[in-house]
């Protein structure tokens, strides 16, 4: 489904949020912290929506939450990621962005985690009080990426800062390594942390490096979630533990993988096969045609329709006619959809 209404979607500004907040009567500053659920199940790594003019469009947000709830059945959502281009977006739009998602989740959604991770430890600290503030669900923080923590200590110190300023948010460390290039295992970052940071709740794991995995899952606590960000294995992640799952095509492939999991949970081993080779298939295809970001963030918008605009540069746009090849493929592999 082509996007034209795209052009015409209006931008909620900050102060318009502010507003709606008013109307609903809803103070966020003085929301009490939120109660700490163990994260679980699928969570959508959202597309940040922008307009054709390339600014943030929070009123997107409303219906493209509607659609993971009703036609993917996801239920929580991992907010200003790598998906939702994070490091391409200012402190104030990412403010007004997890601002949004919270306002309009509220009832909707079970969790909504924010990333608050910025090259900047103050940047990260701002973010980090600011979800606190507006009742966010959690945080997560990447490594920094430009000067590199290069030890387990360096990195658990960056982590424990900005931890330090949301105690009562839980909080996730989001280890990436191939975009990052921070190579710390995730297992030897784990060593120790609660000591350091008693909110600690858990790993959002985008590594292929499933040994490590499986040390994270090995050595977490009981009230920890090993989440894993690689969707085309997760079938394996799950047979190494993972209590759930953080990535982009939960978003729009979420209903199938939902479906990997409850066969997974009833040990049909070869239906939940299916549906991962499934996922292969078409993530296989795309790749060698040209997947990244704006590829991904155009299947989201085809698949539902929403008007997630472009992505934002450096990244660019996805040529049509890829977009309309990937469709045929999703189209053939998922025929029902
Ligand atoms: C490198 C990357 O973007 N990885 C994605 C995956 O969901 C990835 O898009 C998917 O496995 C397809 O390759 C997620 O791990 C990222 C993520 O969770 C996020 O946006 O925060």
């Amino acid at each position: 489904m082509h996007c034209f209404a795209y052009q015409w979607a209006t931008k909620i500004t900050k102060s318009d949020a502010y507003k709606e907040r008013q109307s609903n009567k809803v103070v966020m500053s003085a929301m009490a912290p939120a109660a700490d659920k163990k994260l679980t199940g699928l969570v959508a790594a959202a597309f940040t929506p922008f307009t054709a003019q390339g600014e943030i469009n929070v009123a997107e947000i409303g219906r493209y939450i509607n659609y993971l709830r009703e036609k993917q059945g996801v239920r929580s959502v991992f907010v200003n990621g790598t998906t939702g281009e994070s490091m391409s977006l200012t402190v104030a739009e990412r403010k007004t962005l997890a601002e949004a998602w919270c306002l309009k989740a509220k009832g909707k959604m079970d969790q909504v985690i924010v990333h608050v991770g910025c090259m900047s430890v103050k940047d990260s600290q701002e973010l980090a009080h600011h979800a606190a503030q507006i009742g966010a669900d959690g945080i997560a923080v990447i490594a920094p990426s430009f000067f590199k923590p290069n030890t387990a200590e360096a990195l658990k110190k960056f982590l424990h800062e900005v931890a330090s300023v949301a105690p009562s948010l839980p909080f996730y460390y989001y280890h990436i390594p191939a975009v990052t290039g921070v190579n710390v295992l995730g297992r030897d970052l784990m060593e120790g942390i609660e000591e350091l940071i008693p909110s600690f709740r858990g790993v959002k794991f985008s590594g292929e490096d499933l040994m490590d995995f499986g040390q994270c899952v090995s050595y977490s606590k009981p009230h920890w979630s090993a989440l894993y960000g690689v969707d085309e294995q997760l079938l394996a992640a799950l047979a190494m533990g993972a209590h759930g799952a953080v990535g982009s095509t939960y978003n729009y492939l979420g209903c199938h993988f939902n479906e990997l999991i409850s066969a997974f949970e009833k040990d049909s081993l070869d239906q939940a096969r299916t549906i991962q080779f499934k996922v292969q298939e078409l993530l296989s295809y795309a790749k060698k045609l040209g997947f990244d970001l704006g590829v991904n963030k155009q299947l989201m918008n085809e698949v539902s329709g929403l008007c997630l605009g472009p992505p934002r540069l450096p990244l660019m746009p996805c040529p049509p006619e890829r977009a309309q090849s990937i469709m045929k493929k999703y189209h053939s592999i998922f025929p029902d959809c």
